[in-house]
């Protein structure tokens, strides 16, 4: 067994033996969007110094209140249907992770992974444009999907992107992968992000590769 396969497995079954209250889950992803805009008009906001300072002791306050209640471990991962996995915690799908987007995937009965997005100032690299980094977080994410749908699930091995045009901010985005071949282990993964005149954006070829036990 190698050390990160065996270090995985643990993380999993500690995280399996938890209940997931669905109320909770929705009171908490509410919590993460009212949060989502807190983080843009931290970038945005005109306020005067004063009410910066007045508005960050609140919020200070507010983390106490949190803290206060103690910290678990994060919810474990599932596979819902059609094969989608449900990471509550994941930085591109996560309801609860505020870093994430998040962005909604399915999977089609061809087995492609397709998702529909948005993406706002707090994905910005070139100004007005979507960072590169970001770009290809979803698409390794999207295609991690594909390659699990597919029956064939692993780590990425390798994500080779071409950005054929900056991918714009604030309009409606889509993005799709399919795994296209297996080779023992490895699953080689086609994916694109689109722009809305319909013209790929970004494109990759990804490698997942299941580890040796
Ligand atoms: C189910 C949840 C869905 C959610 C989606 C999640 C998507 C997000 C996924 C991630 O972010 S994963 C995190 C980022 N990736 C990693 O951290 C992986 C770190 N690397 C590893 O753990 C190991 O390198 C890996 C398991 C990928 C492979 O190690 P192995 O020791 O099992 O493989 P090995 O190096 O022996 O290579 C196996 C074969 O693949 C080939 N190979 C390796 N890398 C390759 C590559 N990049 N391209 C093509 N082939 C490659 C290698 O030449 C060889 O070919 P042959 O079998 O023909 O000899």
């Amino acid at each position: 067994m190698t050390g990160a396969w065996a270090a995985m497995q643990r993380v999993f079954e500690e995280r399996e033996r938890q209940e997931i209250d669905e109320g909770r889950v929705a009171r908490l992803a509410e919590l993460a969007a009212r949060v989502r805009e807190l983080s843009e008009l931290v970038i945005l906001s005109q306020a005067d110094e004063m009410e910066i300072a007045a508005v960050t002791r609140e919020i200070e306050l507010l983390t106490a209140r949190l803290a206060a209640a103690g910290r678990g471990i994060p919810p474990s991962a599932e596979v819902g249907d059609g094969g989608v996995v449900r990471q509550l915690g994941s930085p591109v799908t996560g309801l609860l992770n505020t870093l994430a987007p998040p962005i909604e995937i399915r999977i089609g009965d061809d087995g492609t992974a397709r998702s529909e997005f948005t993406l706002g100032l707090l994905y910005e690299g070139p100004p007005g444009f979507v960072h590169g980094g970001v770009s290809a977080m979803i698409l390794d994410h999207l295609s991690g999907c594909a390659a699990s749908a597919n029956g064939t699930p692993g780590m990425t091995a390798g994500l080779d992107l071409r950005y054929r045009r900056p991918t714009p901010l604030g309009v409606p985005l889509s993005a799709e992968a399919k795994a296209v071949r297996v080779d023992g282990r490895k699953t080689f993964v086609d994916s694109r992000i689109i722009g809305p005149d319909g013209r790929a954006t970004a494109e990759a070829t990804a490698v997942f590769i299941m580890p040796t036990r």
